[in-house]
């Protein structure tokens, strides 16, 4: 097991909580999966990070007495939150214009109210943690265990806590933020983009816009920027899909930061997957290149919930919710049927946990399939006997496919999409066609 631990290093500043806490997982049932779409991302950092920075990705030896404070020290190394004045030492902090406290004028009879001195600030102390482990396993044989090491040794592991700070580096007046969403459409983007404007302007900050359709609204002459306010994103939380439009494919990093100079853009806040995030990472070092002052803030958007550090992302729940109607439509049709069997394809290129959770809730679901878990179709063990056996003992059937199960069946398409991610085969289409094959006697698309 030497080579159980850490693969990646952190070179996405704007991201540092995006990465998993550890892909050091000891347990050989979790080694033996297939990397998470978060892992390929932490791939890809890893590989850059070799070039430009020589520490974080040695193994680690557990036989050197010191191993755990070397890969505490080198956990904090990564997680280390990059700061404007590490390209600016003299920029001048100033205190926040941030304030929590009550914006209504104080009830004096309300027990506990707030004082009007100081003595609730409400901001975050640089140093405050949040502890990401909670459960200690006393063995790799636990069940869930995550061991970093074979005794299962205890390591701290903690993130940085998130939240307005007492000094700030930008002064309001002086701040020209920039809203872009990128990638595919996910529930709650027009929330994080209403509160994003929100909050800006309760810091003071006037000049708020958005960039029409992702990273290509950086280049095309035509599309022109959304002035956003508070009166403009009032109730757009109430629609679906994203204020501003979002695209796959785009202009090169240094046309954006052409383009953020040019409008003169020093605050951009980035909404996307894992392709944005590696377009705002070099947006960050473009910018930083061309020392320009520019914050460029990562906003983890993923529909599949797949990234590790965060309990949920943002809209998973509704994705569920409704991935649980398209099952129950299934079922009823499946149920009404002689010998029916329904498919219900849901998203999750690399991740199962749509499929789980929503087949998991509704209850309704006889086989799920899910990219992290091979399977056959075929043979005694495959999906196709297990249906034959739910239709003699139950009558009716219902699979539940994530987009990427079962890719290793399915002859690849070679196509790629205007990100350059790969157009998978459809996993849906398949089963519903050996299905046929197996109990009609016949194919039907
Ligand atoms: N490695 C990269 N460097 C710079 N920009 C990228 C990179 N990968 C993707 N992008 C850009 O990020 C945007 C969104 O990427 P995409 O893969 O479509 O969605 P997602 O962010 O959901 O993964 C696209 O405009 C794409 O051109
Ligand atoms: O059909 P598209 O637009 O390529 O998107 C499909 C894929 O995007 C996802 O919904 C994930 O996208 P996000 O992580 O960016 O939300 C996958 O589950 C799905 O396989």
């Amino acid at each position: 097991m030497g080579s159980t631990t850490h693969v990646m290093t952190n070179t996405n500043p704007t991201l540092p909580h995006l990465l998993p806490s550890s892909r050091s997982h000891f347990n050989s049932r979790l080694l033996s999966l297939p990397p998470t779409r978060v892992a390929n991302k932490v791939g890809v950092f890893a590989e850059r990070s070799n070039k430009s920075r020589s520490t974080s990705t040695a193994a680690v030896d557990f036989s050197d007495p010191d191993w755990k404070i070397k890969f505490q020290e080198d956990r904090e190394a990564r997680f280390r939150l990059p700061h404007l004045t590490d390209i600016f030492p003299d920029a001048p902090p100033i205190p926040s214009t941030f304030c929590l406290k009550m914006r209504t004028p104080i009830d004096r009879d309300f027990p506990g109210h707030y004082s009007l001195d100081e003595e609730w600030h409400g901001y975050i102390n640089n140093n405050d943690r949040v502890l990401l482990k909670t459960i200690y396993y006393s063995s790799p044989t636990s069940a869930g265990a995550e061991c970093i090491d074979p005794d299962c040794t205890w390591v701290e592991q903690w993130v940085h806590r998130a939240g307005p700070r007492e000094k700030i580096y930008f002064k309001p007046e002086e701040v020209k933020a920039a809203i872009v969403t990128c990638g595919g459409l996910c529930p709650g983007l027009n929330d994080v983009i209403r509160q994003i404007v929100i909050t800006l302007e309760i810091y003071g900050v006037k000049n708020i816009v958005g960039i029409p359709f992702g990273y290509r609204g950086f280049s095309d002459e035509e599309m022109t920027e959304v002035p956003l306010s508070r009166k403009v994103v009032q109730n757009i939380h109430l629609s679906g899909g994203s204020l501003l439009g979002v695209s796959r494919g785009g202009p090169g990093v240094s046309d954006i930061a052409n383009s953020l100079e040019k409008r003169g853009i020093n605050m951009l806040f980035v909404l996307g997957g894992n392709g944005t995030h590696a377009g705002a990472n070099a947006i960050h070092h473009e910018c930083r290149k061309r020392r320009l002052k520019v914050s460029v803030i990562g906003v983890p958007k993923t529909i599949d919930n797949d990234i590790l550090l965060m309990d949920k992302t943002f809209g998973f729940d509704t994705a569920v919710e409704e991935a649980q109607r398209a099952i129950n439509s299934a079922y009823i049709e499946a149920h009404s049927a002689y010998h029916g069997i329904g498919v219900v394809k849901l998203m999750g290129r690399s991740s199962g946990f749509i499929a789980m959770q929503a087949s998991l809730s509704s209850g309704q679901v006889d086989i799920c399939l899910i990219p992290e878990v091979p399977f056959n179709l075929h043979g005694p063990q495959g999906v196709l006997s297990h249906l034959k056996y739910l239709l003699e003992t139950k009558g009716s059937a219902v699979v539940c496919a994530a987009e990427g199960a079962g890719q290793n069946l399915l002859q690849k398409t070679n196509a790629t999409d205007a990100s350059g991610n790969v157009v998978f085969g459809d996993i849906g289409v398949y089963i519903q066609q050996e299905v046929c094959v197996m109990f009609m006697g016949h194919t039907i698309m």
